[in-house]
């Protein structure tokens, strides 16, 4: 009985389902601990994850002592199978989520076996269902013998299957406990709806996993690369697609919220949004693979997301485009291991970031570069920005990190206002659009000029965090990849060696320093955990400045911290040994494929037609 009450697992002890609208997490002990419907960003069904049982939660798993616990995706598919071996016997739990396929007018449903491989196991099922981040406890009733709903106000699930549970004496769950026997197969499924009264009808938990093992199977197939490490790059790929919204074609940074950036910390956000600069990257991961697919549908996302004036540009959207992401606190959850505050929505909306102008306008000429062919309203889009860009580029901003501290002029801010000059410049030069590409030269080597002058701290010998700082920062990592300077220039050489020095322990790198009395640059108390994509970003650096060896021999060793199922979260806690941050997210996963296309790919080139 404690175990039921328990907090959720380690944040490295889950795995993903998705169907391309909202997503789950299921842990090593057979609980699904965090479930939104109908949407990635709604309310929470199941919140185990920020809390505890009654914070909501889905267990599946035998009653007595599991001896050993192993997991995999089914190849490169979304459908998990998790055996527990006990002394009574093994049984396999199948888990999948049917994707979303255009213009099919489903709603999100959970798919979930158990199969008996041996013996004969005792199973307890464990429905506890708790609608608006653990808030609302809905009445759930028995509607016949085939399904249970609960609801509650705007939110209503209906449960099928072989063994509905019971309400348990005295408590808000149900459950149902039975026996597995070898060779026998038990279903269940749970789907949102929006009329309770008339549910859809009943579906074959069989042929739904079937399906769902076809969609990722046919979606792999579309993947070009074949290098070294396809599995990771092929996991890595698959978690991207599956943190798409694909009614829009938008892409969460994340399916959770306030995965602390340090365990019992206060840096805990809600990664449920849209991102310019993590989708434009994922954009790139997409494309440099053979998702042409993915790239268009993200670039008609952009094009209505920013539709009107430039100057309303944000820097994040809600994956239906929806601007305005209010910060508030969810009280009544305990947070993550007791990591507070739990948030929902996010002010960083607000904020300006001006990196995000030079990631968009890379991203569409890279695609541009890669046959996708340039459209009038995204060049018009494009041109838009430019404009906007001229107005603003000479301000301070809260550079890529977000920071929660005062306006600054960061030094990888300033360096992709030179991306997005230079890529406006190369968009006339080479692609033969039109626009004012004197003016835009000028910005160019204005930018590039002030970095230089300005970003460049000889006494540290590095490229510092920001204009005036001492302090560095591993973007900075980043000046070769997007052929601001040469990967074998001095600086670049130099910056390398300082990040390493500062910033790199073992073969994990911190975003910036964050030692309490140091900076301050991020307005935040405490530290985080090391930062996987600028982890990667290193061994990218490594290479493109000829250590490739060394840059390979990292990647291999980062790709080896990812969980299980191949899953990666935002930070990794050296000290502990454990994953921190958001789960799974996206930024680790696209570092780790695109530093694959610059050690394993051709895309090295890139650098080179990049450079000045
Ligand atoms: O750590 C402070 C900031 O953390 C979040 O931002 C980070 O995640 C974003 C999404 O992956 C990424 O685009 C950004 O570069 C990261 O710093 C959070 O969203 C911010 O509100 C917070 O200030």
């Amino acid at each position: 009985m404690a175990e039921q009450h328990s907090g959720p697992g380690r944040i490295e002890d889950y795995a993903l389902l998705s169907d391309l609208r909202t997503a789950a997490l299921v842990g090593l002990d057979g609980s699904v601990d965090w479930l939104c419907l109908p949407r990635f960003d709604s309310p929470s069904c199941f919140a185990r994850l920020l809390g505890d049982d009654g914070a909501g939660r889905w267990l599946l798993a035998p009653t007595g002592t599991v001896t050993s616990v192993k997991r995999r995706y089914r190849d490169t598919t979304l459908v998990l199978e998790t055996e527990f071996e006990t002394v009574d016997g093994v049984v396999r739990v199948i888990d999948a989520m049917p994707p979303h396929t255009d213009g099919a007018a489903d709603e999100p449903r959970l798919v979930r076996v158990v199969e008996g491989v041996s013996g004969n196991v005792e199973m307890r099922l464990r429905w506890v269902v708790r609608f608006a981040y653990g808030d609302s406890t809905p009445w759930v009733r028995r509607v016949n013998k085939e399904h249970i709903l609960a609801v509650a106000g705007p939110h209503a699930v209906v449960l099928r299957g072989d063994r509905l549970p019971y309400r348990v004496h005295g408590e808000r769950a149900h459950e149902a406990v039975f026996t597995v026997d070898e060779g026998q197969q038990l279903a269940w499924s749970m789907e949102f709806t929006r009329n309770p009264d008339a549910p859809a009808a009943a579906v074959d938990a069989s042929d739904e996993i079937a399906r769902t093992e076809r969609f990722w199977h046919d979606w792999q197939a579309r993947i070009t690369y074949d290098g070294p490490h396809q599995d990771a790059v092929r996991r890595s790929l698959a978690t991207l697609k599956a943190l798409t919204y694909a009614p829009t074609g938008g892409i969460v940074a994340a399916p959770t919220t306030s995965l602390p950036e340090s365990l019992g910390g206060e840096r805990n956000w809600d990664y449920r949004y849209c991102w310019l600069r993590d989708a434009t990257l994922t954009l790139l991961a997409f494309d440099g693979f053979g998702c042409t697919t993915e790239a268009l549908a993200w670039r008609s996302w952009l094009l209505r997301a920013v539709a009107g004036d430039p100057a309303d540009l944000q820097i994040m959207y809600a994956i239906d485009g929806e601007r305005h992401l209010l910060e508030w606190e969810v009280d009544w959850l305990p947070g993550y291991h007791g990591a507070l505050p739990v948030r929902v929505g996010n002010a960083a909306f607000q904020q300006l970031q001006l990196d995000v102008y030079g990631e968009v306008m890379d991203a569409l000429h890279l695609a541009r570069e890669r046959g996708v062919e340039e459209s009038a309203e995204s060049w018009a889009l494009q041109r838009g920005l430019l404009r906007h860009l001229e107005e603003i580029w000479q301000q301070p901003d809260k550079g890529l990190w977000e920071v929660r501290g005062p306006d600054r002029f960061f030094t990888h801010s300033r360096v992709m206002i030179w991306v997005a000059f230079d890529r406006a410049v190369r968009a006339v030069e080479e692609d033969g659009l039109p626009g004012p590409v004197q003016r835009w030269r000028e910005l160019r080597d204005a930018v590039h000029a002030e970095v230089l002058a300005k970003g460049w701290n000889a006494d540290v010998g590095a490229f510092t965090q920001y204009y005036g700082g001492r302090e560095l920062d591993a973007a900075t990592l980043l000046i070769p990849a997007v052929g601001f300077l040469p990967g074998d220039d001095p600086r670049v050489v130099s910056t390398i060696a300082a990040v390493e020095k500062s910033l790199k322990h073992g073969d994990l790198v911190d975003r910036y320093t964050t030692v309490v009395g140091e900076s301050h640059v991020d307005g935040l108390s405490g530290q985080e955990g090391s930062f996987l994509a600028c982890s990667f970003w290193f061994a990218d650096a490594l290479a493109l400045s000829g250590r490739r060896s060394e840059a390979v021999a990292m990647f291999e060793r980062l790709a080896a911290l990812a969980n299980d199922v191949g899953l990666l979260a935002e930070e990794y806690d050296g000290d502990a040994g454990r994953f921190t941050g958001n789960f799974p997210q996206a930024f680790s996963h696209l570092a780790l494929v695109n530093s694959a296309a610059i050690l394993f790919g051709d895309t090295a080139g890139r650098h080179e037609r990049s450079r000045r």
